[in-house]
């Protein structure tokens, strides 16, 4: 049996996007009948949709593409924390929080209940938290929400913050079946070469 830990949401037609963005389709636009050999689909879905990571060039012209990002970020040791439902992700809600020697950081939260509706509100992760997590080697934070920043942020300050402190983003993990603690992950990112972003198949080991 296999002891990896999905931790992907199933990309399908009953996925959340984010509001006004592209919806997410899987279609069989060649069939077997139609071509004798084989059924060929098409996928169109917005990079932000689901489990993904975003590349910097999301939220800076002039950011990293997701062909740029060091792949050793999204494999490795990754703690996983619980937060249960935060009003917001600071310093004050991490302190007892063990972080020494943590490179990738995985929050659950819980606080996206529905995760086939796209939630009105989320807990964002204060700026000020980049700092912080920088100074025990975090470059890797996850979360089991569709941002970091406030869903109506357009200056998107965590975002920004983060990046600054060279700390990459994984947004839209499941965590509700993850106990807290110390796992192997692997989250790659698709090659795609001048993406602001992609899906991955985020996984999780003990
Ligand atoms: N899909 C979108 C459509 C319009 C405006 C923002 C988005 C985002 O996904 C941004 C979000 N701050 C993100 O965390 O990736
Ligand atoms: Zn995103
Ligand atoms: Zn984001």
């Amino acid at each position: 049996m296999s002891n990896w830990i999905d931790i992907s949401q199933p990309l399908d037609e009953k996925v959340a996007t984010w509001p006004g963005d592209t919806p997410f389709s899987y279609k069989v636009s060649w069939s077997k009948e139609e071509s004798g050999s084989v059924n060929v689909g098409r996928i169109v879905m917005s990079i932000h949709t689901g489990t993904h990571v975003d590349a910097p060039f999301h939220f800076d012209n002039e950011g990293k593409r997701v062909s740029d990002l060091d792949l050793d970020l999204y494999m490795g040791q990754a703690r996983v924390i619980h937060l249960p439902n935060p009003g917001s992700i600071g310093v004050q809600e991490l302190t007892g929080v063990q972080l020494d020697g943590v490179t990738r950081l995985l929050i659950r939260t819980d606080a996206w209940k529905d995760r086939h509706v796209f939630p009105q509100s989320i807990p964002p992760i204060e700026p000020e938290l980049a700092a912080y997590l920088a100074g025990y080697g975090v470059r890797l934070i996850g979360l089991d929400l569709p941002s970091v920043d406030p869903l109506d942020s357009k200056e998107l300050p965590a975002h920004h913050e983060l990046a600054g402190y060279g700390i990459h983003i994984l947004e839209g993990l499941v965590l509700d079946h993850v106990e807290p603690g110390d796992y192997e992950l692997i989250a790659l990112p698709l090659p795609l070469t001048e993406a602001d972003g992609s899906p991955v198949r985020a996984v999780l080991r003990r």
